[in-house]
Parts: C-alpha cells; structure tokens; sequence
C-alpha cells in the first residue's frame, strides 16, 4: 500500500531561522514559506535528490505543532508522509485494522489529499499518507 517517501517534517520554533540554516549552512534548495491556516502551520519544503524536508513552525493558536514544541522547544522530527495510490481505499483498510484515522481526509501542502494515522498505533511515529499517482 505505501510508496514513495514524499516527505520527512520536522517542526521547528523559528521557521525563518531553520530555513536560512538548511539553505546557507546545509545548502540545500528551500523554498517560500507558506501559511497553511487550515492546518495550523506554516511550511517551507526543502527539496533534496530523493525526497524532500517539510519545516513547520506554528500558525495561530489552535496549532497541531503546539503541544509538540512544548514537549521539544527546540523543535524535532515531527511525521513522515508515504504516498499512496488511493487514500479513501487506504483509510478504508487502516480503519479495518484498527488503526486511528485523525480526522477527515483533508487537502494537503501539495494540493492533494491527506490523512494521518495516530502516532501511538505506529511505533511512536505520527504517519501522514498523501494520494499521488504511483
Ligand atoms: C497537511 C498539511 C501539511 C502537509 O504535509 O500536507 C502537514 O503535514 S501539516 C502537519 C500538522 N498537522 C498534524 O500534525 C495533524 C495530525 N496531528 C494530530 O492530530 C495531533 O498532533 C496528534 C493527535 C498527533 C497529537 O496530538 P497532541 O499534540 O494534542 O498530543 P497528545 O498529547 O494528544 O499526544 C498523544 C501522544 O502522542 C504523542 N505525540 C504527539 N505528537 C507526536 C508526533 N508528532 N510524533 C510522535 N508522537 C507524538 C504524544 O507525545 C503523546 O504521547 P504520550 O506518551 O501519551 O505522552
Ligand atoms: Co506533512
């Protein structure tokens, strides 16, 4: 069911501070920042040769990343994403499985649609699956 990695998100305190640092001392191809106020966030993508690095800092009060940096102030890996071909088909088999879907399938950073799957039914790690054709 799951493919490729799409990508690894990390949230950070200072999105401004942890973009500079990918693009001056890591040297890596970042991208704008954009405000994502449906989900709490705002994003820029760091675009590596095999996947990419999606840094988050919070957006407005209710923000998923809250809690987080409380328990990480400096910031840390947040979730992975894996591609799927179908997400209504793979919400359908998670939640045959037992697995917790959190919340509807939404439209994500890329303009498709996402899910996520409960850290604590996948080894401790926050999962986002995005629809993308294989
Ligand atoms: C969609 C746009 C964009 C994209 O790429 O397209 C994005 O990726 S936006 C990303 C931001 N949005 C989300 O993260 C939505 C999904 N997240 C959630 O629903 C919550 O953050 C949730 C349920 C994962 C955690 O909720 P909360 O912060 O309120 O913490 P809890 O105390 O309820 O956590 C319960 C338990 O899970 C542990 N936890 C929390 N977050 C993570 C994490 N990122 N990775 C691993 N574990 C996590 C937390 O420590 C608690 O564990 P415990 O042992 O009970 O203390
Ligand atoms: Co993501």
């Amino acid at each position: 069911m799951i493919g490729r990695l799409n990508h690894v998100a990390i949230a950070v305190p200072d999105l401004a501070a942890a973009a500079a640092q990918y693009r001056g001392t890591l040297g890596a191809d970042v991208g704008a920042p954009r405000a994502l106020p449906e989900h709490g966030v705002t994003i820029v993508f760091v675009t590596l040769p095999n996947t990419s690095i999606e840094l988050m800092e919070p957006l407005g009060e209710a923000s998923p990343l809250a809690g987080f940096l409380q328990k990480s102030p400096a910031g840390g890996m947040h979730h992975l994403c894996y591609e799927v071909a179908d997400i209504s088909a793979a919400a359908a088999r998670l939640e045959a499985e037992g697995a917790r879907v959190l919340g509807p399938v939404k439209t994500g950073a890329h303009g498709r649609p996402v899910l996520f799957l409960h850290p604590k039914d996948f080894t401790g790690t926050l999962i986002e699956l995005e629809e993308a054709t294989p």
